[in-house]
């Protein structure tokens, strides 16, 4: 019988553990309660043997067993494993990310009398005492209580019981070992349609939205009583989003504001706020959209059926089988997804789609939804543990065969699955920026690849990365090359702004072109979106005296200000602000400059929230909306947004990249660029490749319907090749001399590449180490890898941390993963914690 299991935990350690079984012989797979230096760890069985370890370690046991069988299944423990040997991260960390179940450990031991217990209850109520024990009188009186409590025969939680008895762990699990209790796992059955709580600001404020102030407690008089700063807080927090916000995402704000939590309850009990349970879902059907088909009633046109006809034949086949769906916007990838995945369905497979960010383009969810109806599970960011966990074991059940999600939802445990497709492959949402920092995309592939199944990597716009393997034959290329009922690409106009500077003689947003334009489309009766990629009013505030810019205390950047809410003087200060979009953190707005006291404060870059006000003047009839981190919270808002675009309510919509993900909204004739190219700037070398995608995207919102679209560029740089590609809407063109820059500079897909950053809240550490790590490297004279620094990063402090790092290149993977190694192994020699050590293979962002 085997003696040890070996466990992979949670820490940001490169090895595995070994415990001692214990008699509890868990099989691999399964997950364990384990001692780890003081602490009670989860981790998951990764090896069952009989090698007692050489040295003379004190080897504890098991504590618990929490599952009996496997809960991963063979299939994804060998992906974890891959992920750790490829993204050079500790594998129990991996497999934390694959079990979202951490919530289950945590809440769901319940306990219910026994039958041995309901006799020591009657007869320590008859006779007075119970007989032989060890325990204290005190203690005796717990467990009488804790009897007494469950009397009645229901099942409580441990935390209530606690709470009610006064009953520890120790003791109830003394009772489970008399027979007195039985423990259970209870997972409870919920609602899948949640109700959710949302503050509703209860005065009329002169917000952006109607329906607000509806309710009746409006205090009298219709001026605010006084109100502390706090509370001013969270009304001007509020009136910003138009007067409603999900409770959970206002807690969250407040908390980060350094808001204590009391002050919401004291503005409902005033009457200034009040708390509305809506139900949350997605809204089936696709966003108000009437009259507008979805994606799966639609007959496929014919590059559609030859698309599907690729994929299908694939999945008939059998085996791995990777695809670059290269189908320009508006071509109608989202039907051949759906035909894809009902194939799948039909031959008795589960299918799995990840999208960027099911928040951002509800209209997809919904869609999926209304076509496979209770077949779908949901995975995204927004769910509580428990919601988790419970969508986890509807698909490990098998009950939900179709499973739409963002990034962690390729870790679903699906059920013979038959199809993995990826929307918008090209998105950086897909990168995690924490450990392990794996890509979404490529896991995808891999799955696939040890699944043998077919997997789709879909976009207008595909990464350099997948384009090269579809050139190189390792991806079979799909193209659609033309948009749905022949409808034309937009005309993409460019604007030279410096051009326009000279002709005006002032720095303006919105070039005369651009005004022009739409002013034409709103008098046609027709919808305009303007892309402005920042938010906040002003990205920079800068002093004119001494230069000097208002930056963050945590990090290393500016700090964006943020206007107050016009219109509502009675809390104009708080709403005002400046605000580090890094961190999060605020700070108001000095009326000096903090370095050498003078006034001539001076505010620089356009953002959203500005856009939104010229806008408002120049043309004050236009019904104009907001779309940016500010206005959209969570998904109602972006739902509620984009009803009100789709009916025609909002005619001319300004704001971030959000407006350029995936919308199909056919009223959309005129799609204006502002400020796109400033990235071109950026010391990064997908700046190009993103300023494309961008550009690329956001022309594909303008004539989705009948009319056809037009789109104004506003550039500084109008001759480089990203924005000139763009105009002409020449995606080939772009990858092919973007390829032989990469070539050139030894940059991915020519290389392998991976960022090392060296971290510590002291300076002199991360200096100190870079140095280290630098020597090092110098004297192991690699031949196969080139190294990159020690340089200060992009951003040099980053929430209180200095950061300095290294880029390194190989043409091997193999290679690189060995010198990461290597360097690892070294680092730890020299005293460096591996938390100090940020290793991001395949980085997305150098920053
Ligand atoms: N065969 C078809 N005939 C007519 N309309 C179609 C057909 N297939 C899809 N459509 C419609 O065409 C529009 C664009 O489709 P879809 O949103 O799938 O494009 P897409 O390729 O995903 O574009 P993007 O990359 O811009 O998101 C949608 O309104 C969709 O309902
Ligand atoms: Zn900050």
């Amino acid at each position: 019988m085997p003696q040890f299991c070996d466990v992979a935990l949670p820490v940001p350690l490169d090895q595995t553990f070994t415990y001692g079984v214990n008699g509890l012989v868990p099989v691999v797979g399964a997950r364990v309660l384990v001692p780890f230096s003081g602490q009670r760890l989860m981790g998951v069985v990764v090896r069952v043997h009989e090698d007692a370890p050489a040295e003379e370690f004190e080897i504890k046991p098991v504590q618990q067993v929490l599952d009996e069988a496997a809960l991963l299944p063979e299939e994804l423990m060998k992906l974890a494993a891959w992920i750790a040997q490829y993204y050079v991260a500790p594998l129990g960390e991996v497999l934390r990310g694959m079990l979202p179940l951490a919530a289950e450990v945590k809440r769901h031991f319940s306990y219910r009398i026994a039958e041995a217990g309901r006799r020591v209850l009657y007869e320590g109520a008859v006779k007075g005492s119970s007989r032989r024990s060890k325990l204290t009188v005190e203690e005796q009186n717990r467990e009488y209580s804790v009897l007494n409590y469950l009397e009645g025969g229901e099942v409580a939680k441990m935390s209530a019981l606690r709470s009610a008895t006064g009953a520890n762990k120790g003791l109830l699990e003394g009772m489970v070992r008399k027979k007195w209790l039985v423990r259970e796992a209870v997972a409870e059955e919920r609602d899948a349609r949640r109700l959710e709580k949302v503050a509703v600001l209860v005065q009329g404020l002169g917000s952006r939205e109607e329906g607000v102030g509806s309710s009746e407690q409006k205090p009298v008089g219709g001026r605010l009583p006084r109100l502390n700063e706090n509370q001013l807080a969270v009304m001007a927090e509020l009136a910003a989003v138009g007067g409603r916000m999900r409770v959970r995402d206002l807690r969250l704000s407040l908390t980060r504001a350094g808001v204590p939590e009391s002050t919401l309850g004291t503005l409902v009990k005033r009457g200034l706020v009040g708390i509305e349970e809506v139900a949350e879902e997605f809204h089936l059907g696709g966003v108000g959209a009437e009259g507008k088909k979805h994606a799966h009633e639609h007959a496929l046109n014919e590059a559609q059926m030859e698309a599907l006809g690729t994929i299908a034949a694939a999945m008939e086949k059998g085996g791995f089988k990777p695809h670059l769906l290269y189908g320009i916007t508006g071509s109608g990838k989202t039907s051949v997804y759906f035909a894809a995945m009902q194939r799948a369905l039909d031959a008795g497979k589960s299918a799995l789609l990840l999208v960027p960010e099911i928040g951002l383009t509800p209209a997809m969810a919904g869609q999926m939804v209304a076509a496979f109806g209770g077949e779908v599970a949901l995975l995204h960011s927004q769910l509580t543990p428990d919601e988790r966990a419970e969508q986890w074991h509807r698909i490990r059940r098998g009950e939900a065969r179709i499973v739409v999600g963002t990034r962690s939802a390729v870790f679903a445990p699906m059920v013979d699955l038959g199809l993995i497709i990826v929307d918008e492959e090209h998105d950086s949402s897909y990168k995690q920026e924490e450990t392990p920092r794996y890509h979404g995309r490529d896991v995808a592939v891999m799955r696939a690849k040890l699944n043998e199944s077919v997997v789709v990597l879909g976009s207008a716009t595909p990464s350099l990365e997948s384009w090269a393997n579809a050139e190189k034959g390792r991806y079979a290329l799909v193209e659609m090359r033309a948009r749905v009922a022949d409808r034309p690409l937009p005309l993409v106009e460019l604007v030279d702004m410096r051009e326009e500077f000279r002709e005006t003689g002032q720095e303006q947003i919105f070039s005369r072109r651009l005004m022009e334009e739409t002013q034409a489309t709103l008098d046609r009766g027709e919808q305009v979106i303007l892309l402005l990629n920042r938010r906040g009013y002003s990205s920079t505030v800068l002093c004119r005296s001494c230069g000097e810019k208002i930056e963050c205390e945590n990090c290393a950047v500016s700090m964006t200000y943020h206007k107050p809410v016009s219109g509502n003087d009675a809390i104009a200060q708080p709403g005002q602000r400046l605000e580090c979009h890094y961190c999060g953190s605020r700070r108001s707005v000095p009326k000096a400059c903090p370095k050498c006291e003078s006034e001539h404060l001076y505010f620089l870059g356009v953002g959203s929230q500005q856009g939104e006000e010229r806008l408002q003047e120049l043309f004050p009839t236009a019904r104009i909306g907001r779309m940016d981190r500010d206005t959209v919270r969570g998904r109602s808002d972006m739902e509620r947004l984009l009803a009100r675009l789709h009916g025609g309510e909002i005619n001319l919509l300004v704001g971030t990249q959000m407006i350029a993900k995936g919308h199909d909204i056919h009223g959309v004739t005129l799609v204006g660029v502002v400020g796109a190219d400033f990235q071109l700037g950026l010391p990064d070398f997908r700046a190009a490749e993103r300023v494309f995608q961008l550009l690329t995207q956001v022309s594909g919102r303008a004539g989705r319907g009948d009319l056809i679209g037009k789109v104004l560029v506003q550039t500084y740089h109008p001759d480089h090749y990203a924005i000139q590609f763009a105009a002409k809407h020449d995606y080939p063109g772009f990858v092919a001399k973007e390829m032989q820059y990469r070539r050139w500079m030894h940059y991915p897909p020519y290389a392998v590449l991976a960022n090392v950053v060296i971290q510590s809240e002291k300076l002199e550490e991360a200096t100190g180490w870079a140095g280290t790590l630098g020597r090092w490297f110098q004297k192991a004279r690699l031949d196969k890898v080139r190294v990159l620094g020690p340089a200060a990063a992009p951003i040099v402090r980053l929430k209180r941390i200095y950061r300095y790092h290294f880029v390194l290149k190989a043409e091997r993977r193999q290679t690189l993963g060995e010198t990461l190694r290597a360097m690892l192994a070294y680092a730890e020699t020299q005293g460096i914690a591996r938390r100090n050590l940020v290793v991001d293979v395949d980085a997305v962002h150098l920053m």
